[in-house]
């Protein structure tokens, strides 16, 4: 039996735009999942306690037989399940063990679908213990590498790299295309996540860029916009300059609200940060729902998230500079 975990992250900046090559900056936060991997006979048999559909636990046997505590369609399960479906195919093709039977556990503290990348860690985390429980040991890139080839395969073909490589080495990273790379000597950064307890489908909302992008010159000139924001993001990361870095969290922000994946209870928390002098707040990952990060080294933002009418739920997640380890 291996127990492997993977970290969440935030996206500094670039998320969206990243899907079309230009450059993000995710950078990895201390919340993590936790997957445990035991060979079994055959077949694949899921527990996963945090995902819920229409309300139920999920105890999952993809081996073709229904379990008896799931009453849902076998198609949303099968969905659900997917993300750890594609991460055991990825370990049984690793370690040359087609036939490999796993039993898994998947337990974590990052909300689902929010933005904060449960997803890839999940996944980074599911590789990792799957191929440790056969013996073999993977790098963190090539685990990346693999994560990767899931979530496109996941989220029908529109995935970066940018979530599985961060979730992958840890620390602030750099994405542009297959170019990844971790950005040394970032060791802190203060973020304070709010939470609206909604979540957002990220195939769907990266397809609505898409369609936009497609049909608008603006709105495709709006995503190469937002890579020059990560551009000038960037020189300034080194700096340690937290207005400047705000005042630009602040533009992508809007940038994304033009490309549609905000929400009414995201850009209420934005503004209940900035309102509280963050330095500056945007939305996180997909959007349509869920988290948004601010940039503040003083309580006042926390404060003023607790009370914000549709923050569920409000903490402070410190940059987390391991990525994939064994537990
Ligand atoms: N702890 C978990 N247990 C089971 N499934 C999970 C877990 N964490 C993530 N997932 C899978 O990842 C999906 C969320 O991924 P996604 O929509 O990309 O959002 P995000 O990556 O921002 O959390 C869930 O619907 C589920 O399929
Ligand atoms: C929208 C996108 O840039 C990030 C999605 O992040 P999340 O799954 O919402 O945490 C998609 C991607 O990069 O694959
Ligand atoms: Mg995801």
């Amino acid at each position: 039996m291996v127990t492997s975990s993977a970290p969440g992250k935030v996206y500094l900046f670039g998320e969206h735009a990243v899907v079309y090559g230009e450059p993000a900056v995710p950078c990895a936060i201390e919340r993590r999942v936790h997957v445990t991997a035991t060979e079994i006979d055959e077949g694949l048999r899921i527990h996963a306690n945090d995902l819920q559909l229409d309300g139920f636990t999920v105890e999952y046997s993809g081996d073709g037989e229904s379990h008896p505590d799931v009453d849902v369609a076998e198609s949303l399960v099968e969905a659900g399940m997917g993300y750890v479906n594609e991460a055991v195919a990825q370990a049984r093709d690793a370690a040359d063990a087609p036939g490999a039977g796993f039993e898994i556990s998947v337990e974590g503290d990052i909300p689902l679908g929010a933005g904060l990348g449960s997803s890839a860690a999940l996944v980074v985390a599911a590789i990792d213990a799957a191929t440790r429980e056969l013996g073999v040991g993977l790098s963190a890139s090539e685990i990346a590498d693999r994560a990767y080839q899931v979530e496109h395969a996941v989220q029908d073909g529109q995935a970066s790299r940018a979530d599985t490589f961060c979730s992958a080495m840890g620390g602030a990273v750099r994405v542009e295309g297959d170019d990844c790379r971790r950005l040394d000597g970032i060791d802190t950064l203060p973020f304070v996540i709010g939470y609206d307890g909604g979540a957002g489908d990220t195939g769907e909302l990266v397809a609505g860029v898409r369609d936009l992008r497609g049909r608008y010159d603006f709105a495709a000139d709006t995503v190469t916009a937002i890579g020059d924001i990560v551009r000038e993001g960037e020189s300034v990361l080194v700096t340690g300059d937290y207005e400047r870095l705000g005042e630009l969290m602040d533009f992508n922000h809007g940038l994304l609200s033009a490309l549609g994946v905000s929400s009414r209870s995201l850009d209420s928390m934005v503004w209940a940060a900035r309102d509280a002098d963050a330095h500056g707040a945007k939305l996180t990952g997909a959007g349509g729902g869920g988290c948004i990060v601010a940039l503040d080294e003083t309580d006042d933002a926390l404060t003023a998230l607790k009370y914000t009418p549709g923050c569920e739920d409000v903490f402070r997640a410190g940059l987390d500079t391991d990525g994939v380890r064994q537990e």
